[in-house]
């Protein structure tokens, strides 16, 4: 549904300086999958998001969308897809409900069509008690949800959304998640979407590609990316300093372990599949004889495994984006 190959997008920010936002990007998404695009800020994010809804030209390599050339042919990209990006969407003085129905008659759709789809989203997105309001007068989700349902009145079956959550509290993020992943059942679109909170990420993406300078640097399962360069960290007590010195060894020569240190009684670890390797290595430990007291397994995050990759936080972006919105 979404192709992209090589992609790179070069900014001139003056005379003779360049940017080179996007360098080299390749990745696909299939019909009804959910992807998401992860990247410290800066990384490039939203020039892939701008690039692919045809709002930006790529300064090389190819992409489409929905079967269309971003290059060749940006108008019909855009007719095939929704985009919901960072702080655009409905225009103020407007009522909510004119906005969902002039969006449907600019996209040329037949009035039934439209009303028939606007009261479908209506219903998924809860919007039922805000229609005859002016879109000045909502809050930040309510608005988040005026701007989603916009990007689906045209029933795109692809669906761009940049940072969809951002501004949102706790509960009106859940409450999105409901109504995005109800949209998934309803109209099996693919999303694309860009985000700063990880654990959503790691709830609602089949897929997870990591972005960093421009470049893509994993494209994976959050579990696969997890499992492959971070592995669960474990940490064991024993009785003391001998007896965790004699099962470091052993845990050294278990499988599927690595970075095996010792710190007084507790022997630190990271095991590659943490369900798999610690059962074997505590029957092990207890064979020998050096039962562990205490044992905790930490899952490890999204963060891990770009701080893995990189040497970097992705939690950087949280901050800046706490910080923008207490300035907002
Ligand atoms: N129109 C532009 N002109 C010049 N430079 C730009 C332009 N748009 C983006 N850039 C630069 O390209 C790089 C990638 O920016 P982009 O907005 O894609 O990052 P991002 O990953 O979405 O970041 P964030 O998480 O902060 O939204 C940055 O260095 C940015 O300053």
């Amino acid at each position: 549904m979404i192709s992209v190959e090589e992609l790179g997008c070069r900014f001139r920010v003056r005379r003779k300086e360049f940017v080179d936002a996007l360098k080299d990007v390749s990745f696909v998404v299939g019909e009804g999958e959910l992807v998401a695009l992860l990247g410290p800020n800066g990384a490039g994010k939203s020039t892939t998001l701008r690039v692919l809804t045809g709002l930006v030209p790529p300064s090389s390599g190819r992409a489409s969308v929905a079967g269309t050339d971003v290059v060749a042919d940006p108008t019909g990209v855009r007719r095939r897809i929704g985009f919901v990006g960072q702080g655009n969407g409905a225009a103020h003085e407007q009522r909510v409900d004119d906005e969902l129905h002039a969006q449907g008659r600019a996209y040329g759709l037949p009035r039934s069509d439209v009303r028939a789809t606007v009261a479908e989203l209506v219903g998924l997105l809860d919007l039922g008690d805000l229609l005859t309001r002016p879109v000045r007068s909502l809050s930040g989700g309510q608005r988040r949800r005026v701007d989603i349902a916009l990007g689906l009145v045209p029933r795109p079956p692809v669906l761009f959304l940049d940072e969809p959550t951002t501004g949102l509290d706790p509960h009106h993020r859940a409450r999105l998640w409901e109504h995005i992943d109800g949209l998934r059942r309803t109209f099996n679109t693919t999303i694309l979407l860009t985000t700063h909170y990880l654990e959503e990420a790691d709830e609602h993406a089949e897929r997870v590609l990591v972005i960093d300078h421009g470049r893509v640097i994993a494209d994976d399962t959050s579990a696969r990316l997890k499992r492959e360069h971070v592995g669960h960290r474990v940490s064991m007590d024993f009785d003391g300093p001998e007896q965790a010195a004699l099962a470091a060894k052993a845990v050294e020569e278990a499988a599927g372990t690595r970075e095996v240190t010792v710190v007084g009684r507790t022997v630190n670890l990271r095991a590659d599949g943490g369900d798999t390797v610690v059962p074997p290595l505590l029957a092990a430990l207890e064979a020998q004889g050096t039962g562990a007291r205490r044992l905790v397994l930490a899952e490890p995050t999204l963060n891990d495994v770009f701080l893995e990759l990189t040497g970097r936080s992705l939690r950087e972006g949280d901050q800046y984006h706490r910080e923008r919105e207490a300035a907002a």
